[in-house]
C-alpha cells in the first residue's frame, strides 16, 4: 500500500499548524552543553512528551542518572521511549532524534533572536536554533502521526521512538540505556525492531535529497596549560615568567596544517587511500564547489577538486580548533596573561579509527610537544567525550524504500552520502539491535547546523513530513 493521497493533503493543509509547533519547540531554548540551560532540556523532554501522548504514542520518560559538566554534577535530562502499534503483521521501525540543541546567541551573529522562530516571508525560511538540528526532523515524525491519527488512518508500520537531550554533549546515558532494553528481550521497548531510520543530518546542497549511509566518529579534547596563581600584568611579567597562553597556543599549533592534513603521527596513516573506484563514487555525486562555498558563504573550499572535498568530509578524518576558555576576548587592549587557558578541539573519526585507537596516539604526542617546550607549566589532558563512526550497508531494503519514498515525493534520484558530522548512538543501534540503520535527511546543507542564523526551509519541512511518511509505507510495502 503506497501512501494515500490525503496523507499528502492534510500536511500540504496543515503547513501553518505545523510551523506553530516548530516555533512552541525552538522557544524552550533546550540546549545541553550549558548547564544554566538543563531545565529547558528537560521542560523539552516533557513538551514532547506530551505531544506523543496526545498523538496516541505510549512512552516512558526514562532517567539516565547524574553527570559531572564544568565541575558540577547535574542530572541528565530524560530520554523518551515510546511505542505506536503492535501489529505482528506489520514491520516496526526505530525512530531516533534528539531534542537537545547547541548553545546560541544572538551577540554570536543571529540576525534574530535564536529561541524565537522568525519565519521568512521572501525565503520562506524557518530560521531558529534547532530548526533543522533537530527539532525540525523530530516534529516531522510528530505531524505524521498527527495526520494519521486526524484521518483515521492506520499506520502502515509499527513504530517506537527513542529521543534523546544530550546527543550534542556525547549522548551520555543512552549507550547503557539501549544495552540494559536490548537485553531484556521481550520486555525491552526495541523488541521486534526491523530496521532504523534516523532524521538528523543535512542535503549535500540545497536542491538534490539525500540519503545517507555513514558518520563520522569523534573524539573530543580540552587541553589546559596552567601556570601563575593569578592573571599577572604582562608589563610586570612578561618575558620573566612561562606564559600559559603561549604554550597552549604552540601546542595547538602543532595539531594540524591550514590545508587540513593532522599531524600527529599515525592518525591520518590509519586510513586507506580511496582507489579510482572509490573516487568515482563521490564524483558522481550532484555536487560541486559552488555549492559547498555558497554553504560557508566564502570561497574557501580546501581544494579545486570536488572529490577532495567530498573525500575531506566524508572519509577522510579531520581535527578541528574550536575555541580557548580563560583567555581575553573582549573589546580593548587588556594587558593580561592568562593564568590558566584550555584549548578544545576535536578529531572527526572514520573506519577503522576509534576514540580508543586515536586516543593515545593524541596524548602521546602532546606530552612530547610539551615537554619540547621546555615550560615550566602544568598541562593536562582530558578527553570530554566520544564515539566510534559507522557505515551501513545500502543494498538493504531500508534504503530501497527510502529511494522509493524520494523518488514519490521529490520526483528525484537522491544523492547518497557519507555524512562528515557524527551521531555517536546510530552504531550502537546499529550493533545491538543487529538491524539496518538509514539516515533520511529532512534539510538541506546550508541550514547553517550549529551556526548563526540557523534555518529549515518551509519546503523541506512540509515535504520532509510527506517523505518520512511516505518512507513508512515503502518500507511496509516491501516484502523483506
Ligand atoms: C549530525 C548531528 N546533527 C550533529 O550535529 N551531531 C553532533 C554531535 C556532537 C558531538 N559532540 C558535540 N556534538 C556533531 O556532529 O557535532
Ligand atoms: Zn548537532
Ligand atoms: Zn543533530
Amino acid at each position: 500500500m503506497r501512501a494515500p493521497a490525503k496523507f499528502a493533503e492534510f500536511v500540504n493543509a496543515n503547513a501553518d499548524k505545523f510551523i506553530q509547533r516548530l516555533a512552541d519547540a525552538v522557544a524552550i531554548p533546550s540546549v545541553s552543553g550549558d548547564p544554566a540551560h538543563r531545565e529547558d532540556v528537560v521542560k523539552m523532554a516533557h513538551y514532547l512528551n506530551s505531544q506523543l501522548n496526545s498523538l496516541g504514542v505510549t512512552t516512558e520518560l526514562r532517567d539516565l542518572g547524574k553527570h559531572v559538566m564544568d565541575g558540577q554534577e547535574l542530572s541528565l535530562p530524560p530520554a523518551i521511549l515510546g511505542r505506536i502499534g503492535d501489529d505482528p503483521k506489520k514491520k516496526t521501525i526505530l525512530i531516533y532524534g534528539h531534542f537537545d540543541v547547541q548553545p546560541a546567541n544572538k551577540s554570536d551573529g543571529w540576525d534574530t533572536e535564536p529561541f524565537k522562530l522568525t519565519v521568512d516571508p521572501k525565503t520562506g525560511r524557518l530560521i531558529g536554533r534547532g530548526s533543522t538540528d533537530d527539532k525540525g526532523p523530530i516534529l516531522g515524525w510528530l505531524n505524521v502521526l498527527e495526520a494519521h491519527k486526524s484521518l483515521g488512518l492506520d499506520l502502515p508500520v509499527n513504530l517506537r521512538f527513542c529521543f534523546e537531550g544530550m546527543e550534542e554533549s556525547g549522548s551520555e546515558g543512552l549507550d547503557e540505556l539501549i544495552l540494559d532494553e536490548v537485553k531484556k528481550e521481550k520486555e525491552g521497548w526495541f523488541y521486534g525492531v526491523d530496521c532504523v531510520c534516523i532524521s538528523d543530518n543535512y542535503w549535500l546542497n540545497d536542491r538534490t535529497p539525500c540519503l545517507t549511509y555513514g558518520l563520522r566518529g569523534l573524539t573530543y579534547f580540552k587541553i589546559t596549560v596552567q601556570g601563575p596563581a593569578r592573571d599577572l600584568h604582562s608589563g610586570m611579567f612578561g618575558r620573566a615568567v612561562h606564559e600559559p597562553m603561549t604554550d597552549l597556543i604552540a601546542l595547538m599549533g602543532k595539531l594540524v596544517t591550514p590545508d587540513g592534513k593532522i599531524l600527529i603521527p599515525g592518525i591520518d596513516e590509519m586510513v586507506p587511500a580511496a582507489d579510482e573506484e572509490e573516487k568515482k563514487l563521490y564524483t558522481s555525486l550532484d555536487y560541486s564547489i559552488a555549492d559547498v562555498e555558497d554553504a560557508v558563504g566564502a570561497k574557501i573550499a580546501i581544494s579545486a577538486d570536488k572529490a577532495t572535498v567530498l573525500m575531506g568530509r566524508m572519509r577522510m578524518p579531520s581535527l578541528s580548533l574550536h575555541g580557548i576558555e580563560g583567555a581575553f576576548y573582549g573589546a580593548g587592549a587588556k594587558t593580561v596573561i592568562p593564568a590558566k587557558v584550555s584549548g578544545k578541539f576535536s578529531i572527526r573519526l572514520v573506519p577503522p579509527q576509534t576514540p580508543e585507537k586515536v586516543n593515545p596516539l593524541v596524548v602521546e604526542y602532546l606530552e612530547a610537544e610539551f615537554a619540547k617546550l621546555n615550560s615550566k607549566n602544568i598541562l593536562t589532558i582530558e578527553c570530554l567525550h566520544g564515539g566510534k563512526p559507522w557505515v551501513a550497508d545500502i543494498k538493504h531494503w531500508n534504503y530501497e524504500a527510502a529511494i522509493k519514498a524520494t523518488q514519490a515525493v521529490y520526483k528525484q534520484q537522491p544523492n547518497l552520502t557519507r555524512e562528515g558530522g557524527s551521531i555517536p548512538v546510530t552504531l550502537t543501534f546499529a550493533e545491538s539491535l543487529g538491524v539496518n540503520v538509514l539516515l533520511l535527511p529532512m534539510g538541506r546543507g546550508d541550514d547553517g547546523a550549529h551556526s548563526t542564523n540557523e534555518k529549515l526551509d518551509r519546503s523541506n519541512f512540509i515535504e520532509g513530513t510527506k517523505l518520512l511518511g511516505t518512507y513508512l509505507y515503502e518500507a511496509a510495502a516491501i516484502s523483506a
